[in-house]
C-alpha cells in the first residue's frame, strides 16, 4: 500500500526537522511543499498574517477548524503564552493521526488538543465537554462551504464574546464567497481583508479577519 502525500510530508519532517523546534518543523514542511509536493498548508506568506493576528490577539483559548497535517496548529501553538491552549478540529482520521505526530514532534503537544470529528458536532461540545468559556481566536481553514454555518453555530453556542477574532483562509482561492457575503454584511462583525498569495504559488489569495462586536 503506497504512502499518502500527508505521510510523505510527515516522514520528511521526522527525518529533516529538529525535534522540539516548531520553527524547524514549519520550515521543513514549507521546503517540502514548495519543492516536492504542493499541499494545502497555510504556508509561510499567509502564515505571517496568521502570526501577526495572533500577536495582536494574544489568545488564551484558540480554536482551529481543519487541522490537516498540523502545520497551522504548530504555527499557532508556538506563539501561545504559557497556560494558553489551542483546540484543533479534524474529522479525517488519517490526517488526525498525521497531525498528532507532527504536533508532538514539534514539542507543542501540551498547548494543543486535537479533537477528532466534524466541526458541527464538536463546536456544541466545547463548553461542557472541553471546558471552554469563550474563544479569543478562531482560525477557519476547513471546507470553505463550512465557514458560514460554523460561524453561525459558534454564535448560537455563545462561544464568541466582544473582541473575539475570526481569521479565515482562502478568501480568493478556492474562495469562500458565501462566507464573505455573510460576514461583511453582518453588523456584528468588523471585517478586514489581507491580500496575499496561495501557499507555495504565485496565485493571488487573501485572508479575512472578522472581529465580533458582541
Ligand atoms: C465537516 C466540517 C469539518 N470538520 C472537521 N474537519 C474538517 C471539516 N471539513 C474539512 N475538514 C478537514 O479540514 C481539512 C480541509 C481543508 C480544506 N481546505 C481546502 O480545500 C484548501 C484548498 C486549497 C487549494 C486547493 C487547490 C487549488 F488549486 C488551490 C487551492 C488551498 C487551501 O489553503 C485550502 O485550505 C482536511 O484536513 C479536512 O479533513
Ligand atoms: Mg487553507
Amino acid at each position: 500500500m503506497n504512502q499518502s502525500k500527508e505521510q510523505r510530508i510527515l516522514n520528511f519532517v521526522l527525518q529533516n526537522a529538529v525535534r522540539g523546534d516548531p520553527c524547524s518543523v514549519l520550515d521543513t514542511i514549507d521546503k517540502y511543499c514548495s519543492q516536492k509536493e504542493w499541499a494545502m498548508n497555510v504556508g509561510d506568506e499567509k502564515g505571517l498574517i496568521l502570526d501577526k493576528t495572533l500577536e495582536e490577539v494574544n489568545p488564551s483559548v484558540a480554536l482551529e477548524l481543519g487541522t490537516y497535517c498540523g502545520y497551522s496548529a504548530v504555527r499557532i501553538a508556538r506563539l501561545l503564552k504559557p497556560g494558553a491552549r489551542l483546540l484543533t478540529v479534524e474529522f479525517n482520521p488519517e490526517f488526525a493521526a498525521i497531525a498528532k505526530q507532527m504536533i508532538e514532534f514539534a514539542g507543542v503537544q501540551d498547548k494543543v488538543k486535537l479533537l477528532e470529528g466534524p466541526s458541527e458536532e464538536i463546536i456544541p461540545q466545547l463548553k461542557k465537554k472541553y471546558e471552554v468559556g469563550t474563544l479569543d481566536f478562531v482560525f477557519l481553514d476547513h471546507w470553505k462551504d463550512r465557514y458560514t454555518p460554523d460561524t453561525i453555530l459558534l454564535q448560537e453556542c455563545n462561544l464568541l464574546k466582544k473582541g473575539s477574532v475570526l481569521l479565515a483562509d482562502n478568501i480568493i482561492v478556492p474562495g469562500a464567497p458565501e462566507f464573505i457575503n455573510y460576514i461583511r454584511n453582518n453588523p456584528r462583525f468588523q471585517c478586514t481583508n489581507y491580500p496575499s498569495h496561495l501557499e507555495y504559488m504565485k496565485v493571488v489569495d487573501a485572508m479575512e479577519k472578522a472581529v465580533f462586536l458582541g
